[in-house]
């Protein structure tokens, strides 16, 4: 059964908008922050990262955000060229914005933290005016992430490229990814985040971050499915709930639920699973697969990240993720940790 229509004809199958940053890695990994030494820099930023994912697996694919005007904007813009991702609305600050940094502490494969630097962050900076709507009436899939609604003029700029997206028939993709410490207070949080989930049609998070947005709702239980429910009386058309190892739960409006479990993985870290599991279950459904194999190529496409150094860089291909599902299944990859 399909349960979201694309629009045919369009330039892009994926545009996502927010925010463009720096990965810094610890390289001594298995240690506190601290004793790190040495980092690796990658691109980064939650809706970065899946759209780096949905480029390898052949998507074509646009950014609108904001680079600051420096090494590191540069540095930035440049990968994206790399990995074949449109520029065209990526606007470069001239207010003295700097890049977002997340630090990543690794002190085990369990035991993992991000410590980021988001004070006058560019990707905050960008504005209403700056979203091209042709570059939206152009695709099929808009991709909106939680943390551009943290600020103005950010937030404004998501709601404008909403509002094009409805006058255009793109499709919206919403990924929670809530960072606490880039909001002011919980009240604030929860209002915009579910002001900006009455207009999607695809919702992901974790039950975490479902609690947060509840937080002025009655689901005392935590129950995934009444979760779900509350949103089908909106725009969703799926709601997926990730519960990290023991893997993620799609409702759809028609009632029914599909699990996914998750695959064994060697575990270097565990951040990043969250974006290369939007990537590849977007890119299913993208291809008309069911929900459950959409699922598990997410799933399986988050493990080869998450027993990788980085996020963005460790973004695999449709062979990639193909071979590590077989490779599953045929019992060749065992759990090298156990959550
Ligand atoms: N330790 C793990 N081993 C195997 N797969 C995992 C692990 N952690 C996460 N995943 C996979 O990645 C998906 C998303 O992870 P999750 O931790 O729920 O999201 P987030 O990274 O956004 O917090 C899960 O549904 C699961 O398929
Ligand atoms: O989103 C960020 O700004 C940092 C990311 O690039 C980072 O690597 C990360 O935290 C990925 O998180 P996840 O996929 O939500 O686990």
């Amino acid at each position: 059964m399909e349960y979201i229509a694309f629009p045919a004809n369009r330039r892009f199958d994926f545009t996502a908008i927010g925010r463009l940053c720096i990965d810094l890695n610890a390289n001594e990994i298995n240690r506190p922050m601290e004793e790190t030494v040495t980092f690796t820099k990658y691109v980064g930023g939650s809706p970065a990262n899946i759209t780096i994912g949905m480029s390898r697996f052949g998507m074509k694919t646009a950014f609108i955000g904001k680079i600051a005007n420096d090494q590191m904007g540069r540095f930035i813009e440049g990968y994206l060229k790399k990995n074949d991702i449109d520029t065209g609305n990526v606007i470069t600050d001239n207010t003295g914005a700097v890049t977002g940094l997340a630090f990543t502490e690794i002190k085990s494969p369990r035991d993992c933290s991000i410590l980021m630097y988001r004070d006058n962050v560019a990707d905050l900076k960008l504005n209403a005016e700056e979203v091209q709507e042709d570059l939206i009436a152009d695709s099929k899939l808009l991709l909106i992430s939680g943390t551009a609604l943290a600020k103005s003029p950010s937030r404004e700029a998501v709601f404008q490229a909403l509002e094009y997206a409805k006058k255009h028939d793109v499709v919206v993709a919403f990924d929670i990814d809530y960072r606490p410490y880039t909001w002011s207070s919980h009240e604030e949080t929860a209002v915009y985040y579910n002001l900006a989930a009455e207009k999607c049609d695809i919702i992901v998070g974790t039950r975490e971050e479902f609690d947060m947005m509840e937080r002025f709702d009655r689901n005392p239980e935590r129950d995934d499915q009444v979760t779900a429910s509350k949103w089908f009386d909106y725009k969703a058309k799926i709601v997926i709930i990730k519960h990290g190892k023991a893997g993620s739960i799609a409702y759809t409006k028609d009632g029914a639920s599909h699990r996914a479990k998750s695959f064994p993985a060697k575990v270097v870290k565990t951040f990043g699973a969250g974006d290369s599991y939007a990537a590849g279950f977007l890119y299913g459904v993208m291809q008309g697969w069911t929900l459950e194999k959409s699922m598990e190529f997410g799933s399986a496409s988050a493990c080869i990240v998450i027993s990788s150094h980085s996020c963005s860089d460790a973004m695999p291909t449709v062979e990639q993720v193909e071979t590590y599902i077989n490779r599953s299944n045929a019992g060749e990859i065992s759990n090298s940790f156990s959550f």
